[in-house]
């Protein structure tokens, strides 16, 4: 696992953007899986700025998403489809076609979450995946205790979810869904390259023990620890808690530039 230490969350936006555009010059179809939440917004700035530039090009670019809420009607602004679509998807100039997540309107939330993961597989797996980090540390939508071997599945959100997510359906918790739609800890392992951004001090914790700590499913996302390509990107208040944060600096400042991320 790499830990990079960035001076703010722009500046990490900037870098993980960076990465996405090598990766899009290499491979410019390549998949690529979007988180929603604050944390990731500026990666997507930083890369349509770049897009929009002339930079990199994005136009064959496909996009898959993370999680869903269950329940919300379709094009509920809120429910990540339409977030990403949002976020994503129309800034860059893709299509509609160029993106693809679970329904969580769907009358059989069981098949759906069963026929995303063996999209995601038949689109040739995720190229480079975004995550965020919620503040007990999950990963996508999976809570504390998830399998690590989960697949895309169901889940009931915590209670502290639903409170931190209520900023997005007007401070109003009983607007917040109580399942959603998750890829699994085992398909997002699939990914070819997992980049976690957190940024802010209300995340130290959880970067603690997702990155010195043992790997457990109490800390979802400690088992980016089994991937062997993971970049963990943190500003200086997230990673305030880390013990090796000197060792992660002097590592990243005489890193070859080639390297990337
Ligand atoms: N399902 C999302 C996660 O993918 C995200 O990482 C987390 C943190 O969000 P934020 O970045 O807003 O703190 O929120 C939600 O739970």
């Amino acid at each position: 696992m790499e830990v990079v230490i960035v001076k703010d969350a722009k500046a990490g936006g900037e870098l993980i953007a960076d990465g996405i555009a090598d990766l899009l010059r290499g491979k410019p179809d390549a998949l690529l899986g979007v988180a929603t939440g604050s944390t990731p917004i500026p990666i997507y700035d930083a890369l349509i700025a770049q897009v929009q530039a002339g930079g990199v090009d994005a136009s064959r670019a496909r996009i898959a998403q993370l999680d869903e809420y269950v329940g919300l009607p379709a094009g509920h602004p809120e429910s990540y489809r339409s977030t990403v679509l949002r976020q994503v998807v129309e800034p860059l100039g893709l299509s509609p076609e160029a993106f693809m997540g679970p329904d969580g309107s769907a009358e059989d939330v069981l098949a759906a979450c069963e026929a995303y993961d063996r999209a995601l597989a038949e689109a040739g797996g995720v190229d480079l995946q975004i995550l965020g980090i919620g503040t007990d540390g999950h990963i996508g939508f999976n809570e504390p205790c998830s399998s690590l071997a989960s697949r895309t599945r169901i889940k009931t959100l915590t209670e502290q979810t639903r409170v931190d997510n209520a900023r997005f359906f007007d401070n109003d918790i009983e607007q917040v869904p109580h399942h959603v739609i998750t890829q699994g800890i085992g398909t997002i392992l699939e990914a070819r390259h997992l980049v976690l951004l957190a940024t802010g001090e209300g995340k130290a914790e959880a970067v603690a023990q997702t990155v010195e700590g043992p790997v457990a499913a109490l800390v979802p996302a400690s088992a980016l620890q089994l991937h062997p390509h993971a970049t963990v990107v943190v500003d200086e208040a997230a990673a305030s808690k880390l013990k090796l944060a000197d060792y992660f600096r002097h590592t990243f400042a005489n890193k070859p530039a080639w390297q990337g991320i």
